[in-house]
This record gives structure tokens, C-alpha cells and sequence, in this order.
């Protein structure tokens, strides 16, 4: 199957457990996998038939920008469902990663896979 990809996405937004994380603003990094049949898009040159990087890119920056979760999970797990609700994505792959949120490493987060391919293959038939 097919995929349109957004990677290393850098948001900001309130993000974290503890007290003095509920003041500031931190950056997520976000990878995006989500899976489509490209072929119509490109068979007719026309943006309308596959899925708009640009445009999800937009909605993730406004749902960053108006989140106050604590745990990267909570803001990971939401994100899928509103993307793959508003720009009907069969499956996707998500990695969010918090830099610095662990000095010793180079970032730390989760990495979540939702839907199925299976309606993504059908429009293969
Ligand atoms: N699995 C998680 N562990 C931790 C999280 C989290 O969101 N998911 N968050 C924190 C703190 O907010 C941390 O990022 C502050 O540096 C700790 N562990």
C-alpha cells in the first residue's frame, strides 16, 4: 500500500506531567505514515485525490497549538483519531518524539499504528 508521509514535523504546545511543564511551551517532533492509493492522484495530476500533506501538516500545527495534555500518549493517541476522522485515513503510523524531555537521550516519545489497511487495499480493486 501506498503511503504520504510527514516527517520530523516540529510542533509547539503544552506538554508534560509536571508543574513546571503546565507553563511553557515544548517542541514535539512528529513522523507521519499514513496509507492511501496514490495512483488516481496521479493518474489525473490532481491534488484532490490523495491525501493533502500540506493541509494535515496545517491541522496538526492548530491541534498543537490548542492542546494542554500532559502525557504524550494523550496528545498522540487524540491526534490519530481527529486525522483519521477529518481526512478519512484508513491507517496510519505515528511517531512523536519529545527531545530533551530525557537530557541522556536524544528523544523520547511513542509510536502508534491505528486503522487497517484493509479499506485502503480495497480501493485497489
Ligand atoms: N510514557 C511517558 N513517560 C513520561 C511522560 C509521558 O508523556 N509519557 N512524560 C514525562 C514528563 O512530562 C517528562 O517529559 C518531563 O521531562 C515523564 N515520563
Amino acid at each position: 500500500m501506498d503511503r504520504v508521509l510527514i516527517e520530523a514535523l516540529a510542533v509547539e504546545t503544552v506538554i508534560g506531567v509536571y508543574d513546571w511543564e503546565r507553563t511553557i511551551r515544548q517542541r514535539l517532533v512528529i513522523d507521519l505514515e499514513m496509507a492511501t492509493d496514490i495512483r488516481a492522484a496521479a493518474a489525473g495530476d490532481d491534488l484532490a485525490h490523495t491525501l493533502d500533506y500540506a493541509a494535515i501538516s496545517a491541522r496538526i500545527q492548530a491541534y498543537a497549538d490548542e492542546s494542554r495534555f500532559e502525557l504524550v500518549e494523550t496528545f498522540a493517541e487524540r491526534l490519530a483519531v481527529l486525522l483519521r476522522t477529518e481526512f478519512s485515513i484508513p491507517w496510519l503510523r505515528m511517531t512523536l518524539r519529545k527531545p530533551g524531555a530525557v537530557p541522556e537521550a536524544a528523544a523520547v516519545g511513542v509510536r502508534i499504528e491505528r486503522g487497517t489497511l484493509a479499506p485502503a487495499m480495497g480501493q485497489l480493486a
